[in-house]
């Protein structure tokens, strides 16, 4: 239960199994950890939610959450746009799962060229049958394979995991080629410089034309990647040429790979996703129940970083790893500093609109930073407080609630959050008095309608 002790604290909800060491990283005293099939979630109560795979829908996102983050990389199980309206930040954590899926996707590469899932599961049935020592030796020759050194592989998104991918398979004698459109400047710099094994095309159809093999490592955005590889890609490919998907289903077009494998293709498909029954009951797909992130290293990597990211902002206001929202930091303040972080429209005379009131209840305003994203604006603004002996009245609001609701009523302000005292370390903050932005439990998005 959601005591009114825990009131002070900042609560977080979590939904599929977070690494208890990332969950660590938060401080009892300060934090409390509901995970969503608790009894205490059902006071649908939450400052921040912590999730992997979980389809995160709107009646999932209390109206006081003020982040979401994916301890992970994909975020297309939560909708990013909606947050975005709703003035909510979205984070991942870039990289932290990435070895993990490197190292399935050699296994994938491997059980794509030898003939192991088939074997092994020959040897079970041979077994049982007492006859494995016997037909050991023949049957192996069912089941022979071909070799990765020297066969060229197409890798489609360069980022974290299409990085690491690419300089695993060039040590082990592979060709490399390289697809990604979107590629940043920071991900460029992580490739191997481009030498007789690597290179990199803008060109899709000559990476389909010429690889033996095509891993996928691009985000899935609807409209953008979905069936990134259709008809007119699986048909470019070479018939023996196998296809790795550890990024996600919804990349392939499986009716168009069902169609290449009626055509006789016989390249395998390894997939770590589920599949339509046709196409999973091939001898050439290889199907794993989405494995790339799940190894004790991975899981703990991605909960800490979005743990440590969460308290941040929490805390703070600084965002970082942010989908939806810009990078933003503003320097440390002292307790007597009261900060304010306003989420609203990027659009013109916005800024002016919140200065004015700030200057018109005689507010002084003693650092700030606005940053953009899209058709998202960020303010964290720190104000001089009155004197020991005046109050919050001194700044012609009845109380600090006052001037949130204020602040809040603005058009084009889609939410504001206080840290107040202290309560910058989360901490000892007068939520149950509605003081504090964080746990105002009344609409505080009042342009938008919530669920
Ligand atoms: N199977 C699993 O358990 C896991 C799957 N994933 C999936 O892998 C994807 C990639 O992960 P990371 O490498 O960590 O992300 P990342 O963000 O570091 O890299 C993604 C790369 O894809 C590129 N890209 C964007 N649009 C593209 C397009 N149309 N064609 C080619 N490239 C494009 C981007 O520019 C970026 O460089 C994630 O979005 C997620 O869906 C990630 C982790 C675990
Ligand atoms: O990080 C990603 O994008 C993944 O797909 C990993 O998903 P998971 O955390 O294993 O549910």
């Amino acid at each position: 239960m959601v005591t009114g002790e825990n009131l002070g604290r900042f609560l977080v909800k979590t939904f599929n199994k977070i690494s208890p060491l990332g969950l660590a990283r938060f401080d009892p005293l300060k934090y409390q950890i509901i995970p969503a099939d608790s009894e205490a979630a059902k006071e649908g109560i939450a400052h921040a939610i912590l999730l992997r795979s979980h389809k995160l829908t709107e009646s999932d996102v209390p109206i006081m959450c003020r982040a979401i983050a994916r301890c992970g990389a994909g975020t297309n199980n939560c909708n990013v746009e909606r947050m975005t309206e709703l003035g909510v930040p979205v984070f991942n954590t870039p990289g932290a799962n990435a070895n993990a899926v490197k190292e399935l996707v050699l296994c994938g590469l491997l059980l794509a060229s030898r003939g192991i899932v088939e074997g092994a599961a020959h040897m079970k049935q041979l077994h049982e049958a007492g006859t494995a020592h016997e037909r050991i030796e023949k049957d192996k020759a069912l089941f022979g394979g071909r070799e990765i050194t020297g066969k060229t592989l197409g890798v489609i998104g360069l980022g974290a995991i299409g990085a690491a991918v690419t300089e695993a398979a060039i040590a082990l004698g592979m060709r490399v080629v390289g697809y990604d459109p979107a590629l940043s400047v920071e991900a460029a710099l992580r490739l191997p410089g481009t030498a007789n094994d690597f290179k990199v095309t803008t060109d899709l159809g000559e990476i389909c034309s010429t690889a033996d093999y095509v891993t996928l490592h691009a985000p899935y955005i609807k409209n953008v990647t979905h069936h990134l590889i259709g008809h007119a890609q699986l048909a470019a490919m070479k018939p023996d040429a196998c296809l790795l998907n550890f990024a996600r289903g919804e990349l392939v077009d499986t009716d168009a790979l069902e169609a290449r494998y009626r055509s006789g293709a016989s390249g395998r498909y390894v997939c770590d996703f589920a599949l339509p029954p046709d196409l999973a009951e091939r001898e050439n797909v290889i199907s794993i129940p989405h494995l790339g992130a799940s190894t004790a290293e991975a899981e703990e990597n991605a909960a800490s970083m979005a743990a440590d990211t969460v308290k941040t902002f929490l805390e703070t206001g600084s965002i970082v790893n942010s989908v939806n929202f810009p990078t933003t930091s503003l320097s440390s303040r002292p307790d007597s500093i009261n900060r304010i972080c306003i989420v609203n429209e990027n659009r013109p005379g916005m800024l002016g609109e919140i200065m004015s009131l700030f200057g018109s209840s005689q507010i002084n305003i003693l650092q700030q930073i606005n940053a953009s994203r899209g058709d998202i604006a960020y303010n964290v603004i720190d104000i001089e407080k009155p004197g020991p002996a005046a109050d919050v009245t001194t700044f012609n609001f009845k109380s600090w609630d006052a001037l949130q609701s204020a602040l809040t009523a603005i058009p084009g302000v889609k939410s504001t959050r206080f840290i107040m005292g202290n309560a910058g370390a989360g901490y000892a903050i007068k939520l149950d008095e509605e003081i504090h932005g964080i746990g105002v439990r009344k609409p505080i998005r009042p342009t938008l309608a919530h669920p």
